[in-house]
């Protein structure tokens, strides 16, 4: 298991984070990783801030004939492009063994198959931003006869060092948890922001603001999440009758700050899939 090579085709925020969370759990050294992207000649920033640790190539078939398990991390818009670039270049034997992981919005297990024709071995995985502290979630979306697949293993015993699992999923529930886990750390900071900005408005300075807005949501996620409260029970705790906080409430129930959450979410996730039909589109 130690010796499978991860290769990344794309190097972006994505998978700069999960690479800070592997180095923050002593692990990146371990690992055999590639990563390929068109600045990679130009660009040694990532290969300085990982201490040479990856290998880093401009050519995805270099990266496709050196690595056993292939994550796409670019832009829905290039994957096709990249996809048939891979299968004109690549061996199709070589090609058949290796696991391809794919963490783009939507894009299902058949358009990917369509593309690459390589078979069954395509894994979705949705994860976020939050693997770079170790503080990540994530789910994969995969045909059963990956189940017992040692490189699929492998995958899953490198995202547990940095994310929480949330499970073996539909690839629906997967389009979900995208929105839920991949955008969330996003809606999350406009709520940050918005209560930082209050702060300030009413007197504080920003960097306290920012700070204590950031402290206040991560103190309140770790009571969440370590008793399993229901979030209602938690605020209930916090509301004394008339006191400030059932002021502060009645002000977001004015505004529709639930509905807006629920249309947000519901919004990102209809996104998913409509980029789903439109890719599925690109394989007539
Ligand atoms: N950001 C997030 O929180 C999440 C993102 N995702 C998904 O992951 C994917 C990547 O997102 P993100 O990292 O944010 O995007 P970025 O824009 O930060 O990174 C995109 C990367 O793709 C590279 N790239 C561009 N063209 C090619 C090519 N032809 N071959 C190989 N690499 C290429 C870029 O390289 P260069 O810089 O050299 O041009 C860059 O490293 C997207 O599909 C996104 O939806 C999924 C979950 C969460
Ligand atoms: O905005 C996006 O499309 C990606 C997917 C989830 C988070 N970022």
């Amino acid at each position: 298991m130690e010796n499978i090579r991860i290769g990344f085709i794309g190097g972006g925020r994505i998978i700069q984070a999960l690479l800070d969370g592997l180095n923050e759990a002593d692990y990146l050294d371990k690992m055999h990783i590639w990563i390929s992207c068109p600045s990679a000649e130009d660009d040694k920033s990532l290969l300085k801030r990982f201490n040479n640790t990856i290998h880093m190539t401009t050519s995805n078939t270099v990266l496709c004939n050196n690595c056993d398990i292939v994550l796409f991390a670019v832009k829905a818009k290039l994957i096709k492009s990249v996809c048939q670039e891979i299968i004109k270049t690549v061996d199709n034997e070589r090609l058949k063994n290796i696991l391809f992981i794919s963490i783009i919005p939507g894009l299902t297990i058949s358009t990917l198959n369509q593309w690459l024709q390589t078979g069954e071995n395509i894994v979705r995985i949705m994860y976020n931003v939050n693997v770079a502290k170790r503080n990540g979630s994530y789910a994969i979306s995969s045909p059963k006869t990956n189940d017992n697949n040692p490189l699929q293993i492998y995958l899953k015993s490198v995202f547990d060092k940095v994310a929480y699992f949330a499970g073996n999923v539909t690839e629906t529930e997967l389009d979900i948890m995208c929105a839920l886990i991949g955008s969330g750390p996003a809606f999350f900071c406009t709520a940050v922001e918005g209560l930082a900005d209050g702060a300030v408005k009413a007197g504080l300075s920003r960097q306290l603001a920012n700070t204590l807005a950031a402290r206040t949501m991560l103190g309140c996620a770790d009571i969440l999440v370590s008793s399993s409260k229901h979030p209602a029970e938690l605020k209930n705790d916090i509301s004394t009758p008339a006191g400030t906080t059932i002021y502060g409430l009645h002000e977001l129930e004015n505004k529709g700050v639930r509905g807006a959450y629920m249309d947000a979410l519901m919004s990102a996730f209809n996104r998913a899939q409509t980029m789903a039909d439109q890719l599925a589109k690109e394989t007539k």
